[in-house]
Protein backbone atom coordinates (compact mmCIF):
# COMPACT_ATOMS: atom_id res chain seq x y z
CA UNK A 1 0.00 0.00 0.00
CA UNK A 2 1.52 3.19 -0.98
CA UNK A 3 1.53 6.78 1.32
CA UNK A 4 -1.51 8.23 -0.47
CA UNK A 5 -3.53 4.74 0.29
CA UNK A 6 -2.87 5.38 3.70
CA UNK A 7 -3.50 8.52 4.50
CA UNK A 8 -6.78 7.74 2.44
CA UNK A 9 -7.41 4.95 5.35
CA UNK A 10 -6.31 7.48 7.85
CA UNK A 11 -8.90 10.15 6.81
CA UNK A 12 -11.53 7.71 6.42
CA UNK A 13 -11.22 5.96 9.82
CA UNK A 14 -10.15 8.73 11.48
CA UNK A 15 -11.52 11.95 9.92
CA UNK A 16 -14.74 14.00 10.24
CA UNK A 17 -17.69 11.48 12.07
CA UNK A 18 -20.84 11.97 9.32
CA UNK A 19 -23.66 10.58 8.35
CA UNK A 20 -23.69 11.26 5.28
CA UNK A 21 -23.47 8.07 3.10
CA UNK A 22 -20.53 9.49 0.32
CA UNK A 23 -18.06 9.02 3.08
CA UNK A 24 -15.41 6.79 2.38
CA UNK A 25 -15.73 3.67 4.34
CA UNK A 26 -12.85 1.35 5.68
CA UNK A 27 -13.16 -2.23 5.00
CA UNK A 28 -11.62 -5.24 6.79
CA UNK A 29 -8.60 -4.73 9.57
CA UNK A 30 -6.49 -1.49 9.35
CA UNK A 31 -3.53 -2.59 7.56
CA UNK A 32 -5.90 -4.54 4.41
CA UNK A 33 -7.77 -1.89 4.25
CA UNK A 34 -10.11 -1.12 1.18
CA UNK A 35 -12.15 2.11 0.79
CA UNK A 36 -14.71 1.99 -1.38
CA UNK A 37 -16.64 5.48 -2.12
CA UNK A 38 -20.19 5.73 -4.33
CA UNK A 39 -19.38 8.18 -6.81
CA UNK A 40 -21.77 11.23 -6.79
CA UNK A 41 -24.27 11.67 -9.42
CA UNK A 42 -24.49 8.15 -10.91
CA UNK A 43 -26.60 5.58 -8.97
CA UNK A 44 -24.71 2.27 -8.46
CA UNK A 45 -21.39 3.54 -9.65
CA UNK A 46 -18.63 2.34 -7.03
CA UNK A 47 -15.17 3.14 -7.28
CA UNK A 48 -12.13 1.40 -4.79
CA UNK A 49 -8.97 3.05 -5.38
CA UNK A 50 -6.75 0.76 -3.49
CA UNK A 51 -8.12 -2.26 -3.76
CA UNK A 52 -4.84 -3.57 -5.25
CA UNK A 53 -1.52 -3.16 -3.65
CA UNK A 54 1.58 -2.63 -5.58
CA UNK A 55 2.68 -5.81 -5.38
CA UNK A 56 -0.74 -7.28 -6.31
CA UNK A 57 -0.45 -4.83 -9.61
CA UNK A 58 2.72 -5.93 -10.55
CA UNK A 59 1.48 -9.89 -10.14
CA UNK A 60 -1.08 -9.56 -11.94
CA UNK A 61 1.10 -7.33 -14.90
CA UNK A 62 2.85 -10.32 -14.51
CA UNK A 63 0.80 -13.22 -15.11
CA UNK A 64 -1.05 -10.89 -18.05
CA UNK A 65 2.28 -10.26 -19.87
CA UNK A 66 3.07 -14.15 -19.27
CA UNK A 67 -0.21 -15.48 -21.22
CA UNK A 68 1.71 -13.89 -24.53
CA UNK A 69 -1.56 -12.55 -25.78
CA UNK A 70 -0.05 -9.46 -26.74
CA UNK A 71 3.07 -10.18 -28.15
CA UNK A 72 2.20 -9.01 -31.81
CA UNK A 73 1.87 -5.32 -31.63
CA UNK A 74 -1.39 -5.20 -33.33
CA UNK A 75 -3.33 -7.21 -30.57
CA UNK A 76 -4.72 -4.90 -27.92
CA UNK A 77 -7.64 -7.10 -26.40
CA UNK A 78 -7.93 -10.61 -25.18
CA UNK A 79 -11.41 -12.23 -24.60
CA UNK A 80 -11.80 -15.35 -22.47
CA UNK A 81 -15.37 -16.76 -21.59
CA UNK A 82 -16.35 -19.98 -19.08
CA UNK A 83 -13.10 -20.73 -17.53
CA UNK A 84 -10.75 -18.22 -16.53
CA UNK A 85 -7.35 -17.78 -16.26
CA UNK A 86 -6.59 -18.61 -12.48
CA UNK A 87 -5.16 -15.01 -11.67
CA UNK A 88 -8.53 -13.89 -13.28
CA UNK A 89 -10.71 -16.69 -10.94
CA UNK A 90 -8.43 -15.16 -7.89
CA UNK A 91 -9.54 -11.48 -8.68
CA UNK A 92 -12.85 -12.40 -8.96
CA UNK A 93 -12.99 -14.23 -5.88
CA UNK A 94 -11.24 -11.14 -4.05
CA UNK A 95 -13.91 -8.69 -5.24
CA UNK A 96 -16.48 -11.42 -3.77
CA UNK A 97 -14.65 -11.35 -0.31
CA UNK A 98 -14.45 -7.66 -0.64
CA UNK A 99 -17.90 -6.82 -1.28
CA UNK A 100 -19.12 -9.36 1.50
CA UNK A 101 -17.06 -8.22 4.30
CA UNK A 102 -18.31 -4.53 3.31
CA UNK A 103 -21.99 -3.11 4.69
CA UNK A 104 -22.68 -1.26 1.81
CA UNK A 105 -24.57 -2.14 -1.32
CA UNK A 106 -21.89 -1.65 -3.81
CA UNK A 107 -23.40 -4.47 -5.94
CA UNK A 108 -27.27 -5.51 -5.17
CA UNK A 109 -27.32 -9.06 -3.28
CA UNK A 110 -28.95 -10.84 -6.07
CA UNK A 111 -25.63 -10.18 -8.54
CA UNK A 112 -23.39 -11.18 -4.86
CA UNK A 113 -25.48 -14.58 -5.05
CA UNK A 114 -24.81 -15.55 -8.62
CA UNK A 115 -22.35 -18.27 -9.35
CA UNK A 116 -19.92 -17.62 -10.57
CA UNK A 117 -19.79 -13.79 -10.12
CA UNK A 118 -18.21 -13.52 -13.36
CA UNK A 119 -17.10 -16.15 -15.79
CA UNK A 120 -16.13 -13.37 -19.12
CA UNK A 121 -13.19 -11.64 -19.16
CA UNK A 122 -11.48 -8.69 -21.59
CA UNK A 123 -7.94 -7.36 -20.93
CA UNK A 124 -7.62 -4.39 -23.05
CA UNK A 125 -3.98 -2.77 -24.11
CA UNK A 126 -4.04 1.22 -24.51
CA UNK A 127 -0.83 2.76 -25.53
CA UNK A 128 -0.78 6.30 -25.07
CA UNK A 129 -3.62 8.10 -27.03
CA UNK A 130 -5.68 4.79 -27.54
CA UNK A 131 -9.14 4.73 -24.97
CA UNK A 132 -12.40 3.42 -25.88
CA UNK A 133 -15.35 4.91 -27.51
CA UNK A 134 -18.40 6.10 -25.49
CA UNK A 135 -20.54 2.95 -25.11
CA UNK A 136 -22.89 0.99 -23.20
CA UNK A 137 -21.73 -2.66 -22.71
CA UNK A 138 -24.03 -5.39 -24.77
CA UNK A 139 -27.08 -6.63 -22.90
CA UNK A 140 -25.53 -10.42 -23.86
CA UNK A 141 -23.44 -9.38 -20.11
CA UNK A 142 -25.42 -9.25 -17.45
CA UNK A 143 -25.81 -6.77 -14.57
CA UNK A 144 -22.88 -6.05 -12.30
CA UNK A 145 -19.35 -5.48 -14.41
CA UNK A 146 -15.73 -4.85 -12.87
CA UNK A 147 -13.02 -2.86 -14.46
CA UNK A 148 -9.83 -3.14 -12.45
CA UNK A 149 -6.83 -0.65 -13.60
CA UNK A 150 -2.97 -1.03 -14.24
CA UNK A 151 -0.19 0.83 -15.06
CA UNK A 152 -0.99 4.48 -16.28
CA UNK A 153 -4.11 6.40 -15.28
CA UNK A 154 -7.02 7.76 -16.95
CA UNK A 155 -9.58 9.46 -16.85
CA UNK A 156 -12.79 7.34 -17.76
CA UNK A 157 -16.10 9.71 -18.84
CA UNK A 158 -19.29 8.70 -17.93
CA UNK A 159 -22.57 10.56 -20.18
CA UNK A 160 -25.96 9.72 -19.97
CA UNK A 161 -26.95 7.76 -22.65
CA UNK A 162 -30.09 9.62 -23.22
CA UNK A 163 -28.67 12.84 -24.66
CA UNK A 164 -29.72 16.19 -22.43
CA UNK A 165 -30.34 13.91 -19.05
CA UNK A 166 -27.95 15.36 -17.30
CA UNK A 167 -24.27 16.15 -17.19
CA UNK A 168 -21.04 13.68 -17.71
CA UNK A 169 -18.83 12.80 -15.07
CA UNK A 170 -15.53 12.34 -15.15
CA UNK A 171 -13.96 9.36 -12.98
CA UNK A 172 -10.23 8.85 -12.28
CA UNK A 173 -9.19 5.48 -12.81
CA UNK A 174 -5.67 5.29 -10.77
CA UNK A 175 -3.51 1.71 -11.23
CA UNK A 176 -5.04 -0.57 -8.48
CA UNK A 177 -8.28 1.05 -8.80
CA UNK A 178 -12.18 -1.10 -9.22
CA UNK A 179 -14.64 0.48 -10.33
CA UNK A 180 -17.99 -1.15 -10.22
CA UNK A 181 -20.92 -0.87 -12.53
CA UNK A 182 -24.47 -2.05 -11.90
CA UNK A 183 -27.93 -0.20 -12.35
CA UNK A 184 -28.47 2.91 -13.62
CA UNK A 185 -24.63 3.07 -14.07
CA UNK A 186 -24.49 -0.35 -16.04
CA UNK A 187 -27.45 0.51 -18.52
CA UNK A 188 -28.19 4.16 -18.19
CA UNK A 189 -24.75 5.78 -18.39
CA UNK A 190 -22.13 5.62 -21.43
CA UNK A 191 -18.59 4.89 -20.25
CA UNK A 192 -15.37 6.02 -22.45
CA UNK A 193 -11.73 6.75 -22.41
CA UNK A 194 -10.50 9.18 -24.77
CA UNK A 195 -6.46 9.99 -24.83
CA UNK A 196 -6.89 11.61 -28.14
CA UNK A 197 -8.61 14.70 -26.92
CA UNK A 198 -6.27 17.50 -25.66
CA UNK A 199 -7.82 18.62 -22.49
CA UNK A 200 -9.92 15.04 -22.01
CA UNK A 201 -6.91 13.64 -19.26
CA UNK A 202 -7.41 16.39 -17.56
CA UNK A 203 -7.42 15.73 -13.60
CA UNK A 204 -7.41 18.57 -10.61
CA UNK A 205 -5.91 20.83 -13.26
CA UNK A 206 -3.38 18.79 -14.61
CA UNK A 207 -3.06 16.79 -17.90
CA UNK A 208 -1.99 13.05 -16.72
CA UNK A 209 0.92 11.67 -18.20
CA UNK A 210 -0.17 8.81 -20.69
CA UNK A 211 1.57 5.72 -20.89
CA UNK A 212 0.60 2.13 -21.36
CA UNK A 213 -2.53 1.31 -19.64
CA UNK A 214 -3.80 -2.40 -19.30
CA UNK A 215 -7.16 -2.83 -17.98
CA UNK A 216 -8.79 -6.01 -16.85
CA UNK A 217 -12.83 -6.16 -17.57
CA UNK A 218 -14.80 -9.46 -15.36
CA UNK A 219 -18.94 -9.32 -16.33
CA UNK A 220 -21.48 -12.39 -16.57
CA UNK A 221 -23.15 -13.71 -19.72
CA UNK A 222 -26.74 -13.74 -19.55
CA UNK A 223 -28.20 -17.53 -19.90
CA UNK A 224 -28.47 -18.56 -23.18
O1 LIG B 1 -10.60 -0.47 -20.46
C1 LIG B 1 -11.46 -0.02 -19.72
O2 LIG B 1 -11.20 0.51 -18.66
C2 LIG B 1 -12.90 -0.11 -20.13
C3 LIG B 1 -13.20 -1.28 -21.00
C4 LIG B 1 -14.65 -1.32 -21.38
O3 LIG B 1 -15.41 -0.45 -21.10
C5 LIG B 1 -15.16 -2.48 -22.13
O4 LIG B 1 -14.36 -3.33 -22.57
O5 LIG B 1 -16.38 -2.55 -22.33
FE1 LIG C 1 -17.43 -1.01 -21.29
Amino acid sequence: MDDDDEEAHLKAAFGDSSDDEKEPVVVGDSATAVVWERVEKINGLWLCRNFLSVHHQSHLLSAILNEGWFVQESINQAMRFGDLPSWATELSDLILESLESVELPVLPADLLWREPLFDQLIVNLYQPGEGICAHVDLLRFEDGIAIVSLESPCVMRFSPAEKGEGEAVDVLLSPGSLILMSGEARYHWKHEINRKQIGFQVWEGEEIDQKRRISITLRKLCPA
